[in-house]
């Protein structure tokens, strides 16, 4: 070959043929940029048309096909191609390389890279690693390659696809070069193959390119105008002996080429298959790796469930034993809940029990307080009175106890008021008391003051007001308190009931009596002031006298203005009452109290002014005309009775004191027999009045007069009086030989039952119960 042919050959690219297997075209592709430097590359491949026959397993044959959908698909598959040619075209773009390409559509792959080196009078081909088979032995340099195809070469892009006609293909399979990776591939005689020297051909025994220098023979002339008809028949005789020489040689190296190509494919199917038995072979591992992964991952989720199962089953079994009781815990919470609430209210009550307890108790606390300090006192009292006829509840009382029972002396408490001060009303330890508040003394010590009390405490009459306590402090009198007042507020009409002439007679008799009873003691023997605002009736009209021995608490020169003055002046009706001896000379005297009594009498059969009373009386008497001065609104007066009253009256009321009458031998002489018609008409006024409401009060005269209840027992004592029998016997019994009534002696201590009396007291109370 000459300088212009190499120059020639140095211009026409490299074909390299390339197949599907991209990794592997890109590593040759590679490799031939790397040893051909500058050189143009075209790409080579031979596209197998898919077998339909095959791909459908010979159920189906091709024909049966309809044409356009065996069209479509192989339409696909060169597309298919197309596709993996343009990614060798970018990847030697990258590699800054422009190449063309060839290729053919051939079943059989080494038909078609022969058809293609004819086609394209392929000069120089790089082919993988598996075409060392192609030939074993090195060319001789020089060779040719020669070709008998008419065919013009193509260097389009697209390509020229070629019928697959043996006869066209003369191929001189001795003239074609192998040249393999110079680091790898060694000549037989051992030395270093250049793969940039085409006429190095060398074959190759491991996986690297394989060069194939293809020179294509001149085409042999066959016919030639120049010459003579010798030679033209010698050149004949060499052009046929050529042409059969270049066929066998083509058939030879035809035959060796395809029987490489053969090979060559197989051992890259066999690559191939190796590549994929070990990607099968890893994804199985990794596949059985899985699988473990996963039976583990299963054989803990088993466990898992069965853990979880268990854990159901268990949390199953207490909610069924929970459910079992849940009735009988309901029924529990039910009864619980009533218990609750039963217990709620039980609290409640028991707090509102407890607070009236508390408010009860704090109440009896206090009374218990001050029954305490009652008792104390009354123990001091008794401590200094050993005689025991102290009977007072309440001596030594404080002024706050004084204020206390008063109600801070509220007006509305307020009773009456006299000389000596006002009288309140008020309660003591529960008991109706009536506190007299007298003046401060200036010469009377409190020591003077308490022994008075003393003496007045021991003055007990069934018709004398008891003193039951004392406040030095205030100088306060406390007494019992007599529910219907004084017998002033019946004369002064302050009361609309009129007193039954009976009743009168009987505080005749009664007042009488508190007098007998007062003269005999020597201690307090003149009340001083007697008169009807001292005369008090209790709930039964007996009559409790009170007043007396005021005057022995008071010093006259502490009278807090002149008595003569004050009656004069004030209140003239109270001098009426007064003994006129004592007003001119101020001495009093038992005849003092009778005067007064007299005057008494006289309203009680009067109801008149006292004033010019015995005058009044006298004259009417005089006249024989007493009834016309008699207060009728007493009754039906007994008259003779009547005139002894009023003749009795008016000897009480002489003015001189020696002429009076005398309380034992004359008054309570007239009076004393009075009182059996008194006891009896009132009897039978009380029989048959027993319906009326005004007669459910008890009878004064069923009452004792020691114990002050009705009577059970009712006996007549020698001083006339009906006494309950235990009470006068304990009065005898006891050493007194007077009468509880009048302190007369009595002349025996007999007793006589009194059955008339007896029997109305049983009649009253058949009646009133
Ligand atoms: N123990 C008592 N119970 C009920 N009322 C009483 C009691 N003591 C007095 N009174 C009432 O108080 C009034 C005044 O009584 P007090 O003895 O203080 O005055 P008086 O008798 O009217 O005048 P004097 O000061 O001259 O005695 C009486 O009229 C009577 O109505």
């Amino acid at each position: 070959m000459g300088s212009e042919g190499e120059t020639s050959d140095f211009n026409s690219p490299i074909y390299v043929a390339v197949g599907r297997n991209v990794k592997e075209g890109k590593s040759l592709l590679n490799w031939a940029v790397e040893n051909f430097e500058g050189r143009n590359i075209c790409l080579v491949h031979v596209h197998q048309p898919a077998n339909l026959v095959s791909l459908l397993n010979g159920k189906l044959s091709a024909s049966k096909f309809k044409n356009q959908a065996i069209n479509a698909y192989q339409e696909f598959e060169r597309l298919k191609m197309e596709k993996l040619m343009n990614q060798y075209l970018l990847f030697l773009s990258q590699m800054g390389k422009e190449a063309d390409k060839v290729w053919i559509e051939m079943r059989n792959i080494e038909k078609g890279i022969i058809q293609l080196i004819i086609q394209h009078n392929i000069r120089r081909l790089i082919m993988g690693a598996g075409a060392e088979n192609f030939t074993a032995k090195p060319v001789e340099s020089g060779s040719l390659l020669t070709t008998n195809a008419t065919s013009s070469p193509s260097t389009s892009s697209g390509g020229t696809t070629s019928r697959d006609t043996k006869e066209n293909l003369d191929v001189d399979a001795e003239n074609v070069q192998y040249f393999e990776h110079p680091t790898t591939s060694m000549g037989e005689d051992g030395s270093t193959m250049n793969p940039s020297d085409p006429t190095m051909g060398q074959s190759s025994e491991d996986d690297t390119p394989l060069f194939v220098n293809v020179e294509c023979l001149e085409h042999l002339p066959c016919s030639s105008s120049n010459t003579s008809p010798d030679s033209e028949f010698q050149e004949k005789e060499t052009c046929d002996l050529s042409n059969k020489l270049g066929h066998s040689i083509i058939d030879a190296n035809s035959k060796k080429i395809e029987e490489s190509l053969r090979r060559w494919r197989a051992e890259e199917d066999a690559l191939e298959a190796v590549r994929k038995a070990e990607e099968a072979e890893s994804l199985c591992k990794e596949e059985i790796n899985r699988g473990r992964e996963i039976e583990e991952l299963l054989l803990r989720q088993r466990q898992e469930i069965e853990t979880m199962k268990n854990q159901h089953d268990q949390v199953l079994k207490e909610l069924q034993l929970i459910q079992d009781q849940k009735p009988s815990l309901e029924s529990r919470l039910r009864e619980a809940c009533c218990s609750e609430k039963e217990l709620e209210d039980k609290i409640i009550q028991a707090v509102n029990l407890l607070i009236t307890f508390k408010g009860t108790r704090d109440k009896l606390q206090i009374e218990y307080d001050s029954a305490i300090r009652q008792v104390n006192k009354y123990r001091a009292l008794q401590t200094e009175d050993p005689s025991g006829i102290l009977h007072a509840h309440f001596f030594g009382l404080s002024f706050s106890d004084i204020v206390e029972a008063t109600q801070n002396f509220k007006p509305s408490q307020k009773i009456g008021e006299g000389r000596y001060g006002s009288v309140f009303k008020g309660m003591l330890c529960h008991v109706k008391v009536a506190i007299k508040m007298l003046p401060s003394s200036a010469s009377q010590s409190d020591s003077e003051f308490k022994n008075e009390m003393e003496i007045l405490c021991r003055v007990r009459h069934p018709n004398i007001v008891s003193l039951i306590g004392a406040c030095p402090e205030s100088r306060s009198l406390v007494y019992e308190y007599i529910e219907n007042g004084s017998l002033e507020n019946y004369f002064s009409s302050l009361t609309k009931t009129s007193l039954s002439w009976q009743t009168r007679i009987r505080i005749a008799i009664d007042t009488c009596s508190a007098l007998l009873f007062l003269h005999a003691n020597n201690s307090c023997s003149v009340h001083g002031n007697l008169k009807p605002s001292n005369i008090l009736l209790d709930a039964n009209f007996v009559t409790k006298v009170s007043g007396f021995g005021i005057s022995n608490l008071i010093s006259q020169n502490e009278i807090p203005f002149n008595m003569h003055t004050f009656c004069n002046k004030n209140d003239p009706e109270k001098l009426a009452y007064m003994d006129p001896e004592y007003i001119e000379n101020g001495e009093l005297t038992t005849e003092s109290d009778i005067y007064s009594y007299g005057v008494i009498l006289l309203r009680l059969l009067t109801a008149r002014p006292a004033i010019g009373l015995v005058r009044d009386v006298k004259c009417a008497l005089e006249r024989g005309n007493l009834e016309t001065v008699l207060d009728m609104a007493a009754g039906d007066w007994p008259i003779e009775q009547a005139k002894q009253l009023a003749n009795l009256a008016l000897r009480c009321c002489q003015k001189d004191r020696v002429d009076r009458s005398d309380l034992v031998s004359d008054v309570w002489a007239v009076l004393e027999p009075m009182r059996e018609l008194c006891n009896s008409s009132q009897l039978t006024s009380i029989s048959s009045c027993m319906d009326s409401s005004s007669q459910h009060k008890i009878p004064s005269h069923f009452l004792c007069p020691i114990f002050q209840e009705v009577m059970k027992d009712p006996h007549v004592a020698g001083d006339g009086f009906t006494y309950e029998a235990d009470a006068i016997k304990g009065w005898f019994n006891s050493g007194h030989k007077t009468s509880p009534m009048t302190n007369l002696k009595l002349d025996n201590c007999d007793l006589l039952p009194n059955y008339a009396l007896y029997y109305a007291i049983q009649e009253w109370q058949q009646q009133n119960t």
